[in-house]
């Protein structure tokens, strides 16, 4: 079976950017304690879900080196299934256009337009909370993309305050390298015990990212995408642990410029910066259509 926001009817993924991240101390269980900012770009994974009455969950289109079992739209699926013993199933396609592996927190995103677009065609009625809640054991950036607002965020990224930040264009790279998040965070010379700040601090007295050093002395080719980024911009930074470094800009006018600049060296795109992610847009329009 089919429904009203099945088939042709798509959901956004947006990828978020880390405008800063810093290190605050270390869980017993070894995960790090984070004081981050979190702001969505307009670039999106386009994820469609086909119902069905029978419960199986499958993938349209696996992705190419992820297992299905492991897919988190597939795992968000069947958490959805275990938490509510809802009798249903989906066939999901995802139209991938974010980078993997790259810091924009794809993965993540998919997972919570995943649990959020089953909440509302299955007919769960799980509240926004809950689903934070479940999206955390998948991943620690689920919660933001499930919330959809930009925001402050602390412990692993679970803590969240929302900020209306300036929604600047930005260019951002995808250096040709994969970054292992775990390796970033083993690395013995981490810096792991920052002070912790004040959500007024940012961006005045804070705007770096305690990955950025160890990133680059690992994986030249981000140094490289720094160095490129950062003579076109002041501040070209790094997302999460990488690979992708960012750089904002005034204006789309002056950001393609830059781009254009770099375009055929660099995987890049021009994306704005959004304060509300669309896929809070997109649930708005569906629960609007079926009242
Ligand atoms: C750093 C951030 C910032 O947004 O983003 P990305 O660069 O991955 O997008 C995230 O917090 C990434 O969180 P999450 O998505 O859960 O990371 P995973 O890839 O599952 O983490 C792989 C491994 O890194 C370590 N890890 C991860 C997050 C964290 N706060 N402390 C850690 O020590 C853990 O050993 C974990 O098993
Ligand atoms: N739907 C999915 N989209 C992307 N990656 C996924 C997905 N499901 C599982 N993964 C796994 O999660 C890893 C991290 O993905 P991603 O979120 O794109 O990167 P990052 O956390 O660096 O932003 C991928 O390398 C892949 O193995």
């Amino acid at each position: 079976m089919s429904v009203v926001g099945g088939n042709g009817a798509a959901w956004p993924a947006p990828g978020k950017l880390n405008l800063m991240l810093r290190i605050v101390g270390q869980r017993p269980d070894g995960y790090h304690l984070l004081q981050t900012v979190f702001q969505f770009i307009d670039l999106c994974d386009w994820l469609s879900f086909d119902v069905n009455d029978h419960g199986a969950v499958a993938l349209a289109n696996p992705l190419p080196g992820v297992p299905a079992e492991e897919d988190l739209t597939v795992r968000a699926a069947r958490l959805l299934q275990a938490e509510t013993g809802c009798g249903k199933g989906v066939t999901i396609s995802v139209d991938k256009r974010l980078p993997m592996g790259g810091g924009l927190g794809g993965g993540s995103s998919d997972a919570a337009t995943t649990l959020v677009a089953l909440n509302h065609l299955w007919g769960l009625g799980l509240d926004a909370g809950r689903l934070q809640a479940l999206g955390l054991g998948l991943g620690a950036d689920v919660p933001v993309f499930v919330n959809g607002v930009a925001a402050w965020a602390e412990g692993v990224g679970e803590v969240l305050t929302p900020m209306n930040l300036p929604e600047p264009w930005f260019v951002v790279m995808a250096p040709d390298c994969h970054v292992a998040t775990g390796k970033v965070f083993s690395a013995p010379n981490l810096t792991r015990n920052r002070v912790p700040i004040k959500i007024e601090d940012f961006p005045a007295l804070w705007q770096g990212n305690d990955c950025l050093e160890i990133v680059s002395q690992m994986y030249p080719p981000v140094k490289a995408a720094l160095d490129e980024l950062g003579a076109f911009s002041e501040g070209a930074k790094l997302t999460g642990t990488g690979a992708c470094v960012f750089a904002a800009f005034g204006s789309e006018s002056v950001a393609e410029e830059a781009a254009r600049a770099l375009r055929g060296r660099w995987r890049l795109w021009v994306t704005k910066g959004l304060n509300r992610s669309p896929l809070l847009a997109r649930l708005s329009e569906r629960q609007g259509l079926e009242v």
